[in-house]
């Protein structure tokens, strides 16, 4: 679904991203660790055309990508949850999910929001006509990921959706993840910097460190102990 090879990418003249390779493949949930710093937004953003290439390839469903807006890569299929979530806290819940929908095709932006959304989600469904500001963390942040997934993307980019949420509200999104992962095929790079939330829910990991890949591998054969150079804060 998604390839990055050799890329290299920073801000102006300072280069933060060195050789670094990823594989998103179709339906599954990739994990990217690493400690604070170490260039893992930056690769999102890369991803999401936020930033320019310096050198290498980005591939999203076997065309490799040059200098397409983000908002081209959005109708593409790919959908971004930054990290702090960017929910609008003045307009309404179901305001604030209609606008996943900017990234379809305009004949497919009726104000209907699907059900299955409200299935993964209940409590938005009670919230619904509540402001996006009165919504506790974790409800803002079910909110961010609801409203990615209104544009039916086929990859979910997301950036560290479990900082600062009570485990119960963790536990549900990795639940919905592996839902949609399995049932939509939808393909997640799961940004994050605790080994555990990746190893309950994603089929494979990287680490990056300083700015390139160090490790990589099956969730199910990994070694802690090896990684733990690589990720202790
Ligand atoms: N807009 C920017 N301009 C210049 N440097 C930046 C900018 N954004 C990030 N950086 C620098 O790039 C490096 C990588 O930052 P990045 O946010 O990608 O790390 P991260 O791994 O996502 O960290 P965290 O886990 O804290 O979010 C850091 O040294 C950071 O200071």
């Amino acid at each position: 679904m998604l390839s990055v090879s050799d890329l290299k990418a920073g801000y102006h003249e300072t280069m933060i991203l060195q050789n670094v390779h990823i594989n998103v493949p179709e339906g599954k949930i990739v994990g990217l660790l690493g400690r604070n710093g170490v260039g893992k937004t930056t690769l999102l953003k890369v991803i999401m055309g936020l930033l320019p290439t310096k050198q290498g390839t980005v591939s999203f469903k076997g065309t490799k990508w040059e200098k397409e807006r983000p908002e081209h890569r959005a109708g593409m299929g790919i959908a971004y949850v930054p990290q702090g979530r960017e929910i609008f806290s003045d307009l309404s819940v179901k305001e604030n999910l209609l606008l996943g929908k900017e990234a379809l095709p305009k004949s497919q932006r009726s104000k209907n929001i699907p059900e299955e959304i409200f299935k993964w989600f209940p409590v938005l469904k009670e919230m619904i006509g509540r402001k996006g500001g009165d919504l506790s963390g974790g409800q803002q942040q079910q909110l961010a990921i609801a409203r990615a997934l209104i544009s039916n993307p086929r990859l979910l980019l997301l950036d560290e959706p479990m900082e600062g949420i009570q485990p119960s509200v963790v536990q549900l999104i990795q639940n919905v993840l592996v839902k949609i992962s399995k049932e939509k095929g939808i393909s997640i790079l799961l940004v994050e910097h605790k080994l555990d939330v990746i190893l309950s829910c994603a089929e494979e990991f990287y680490i990056l460190d300083k700015g390139r890949m160090v490790a990589t591998g099956r969730c199910d054969e990994i070694n802690a102990e090896d990684l733990h150079s690589h990720l202790a804060v």
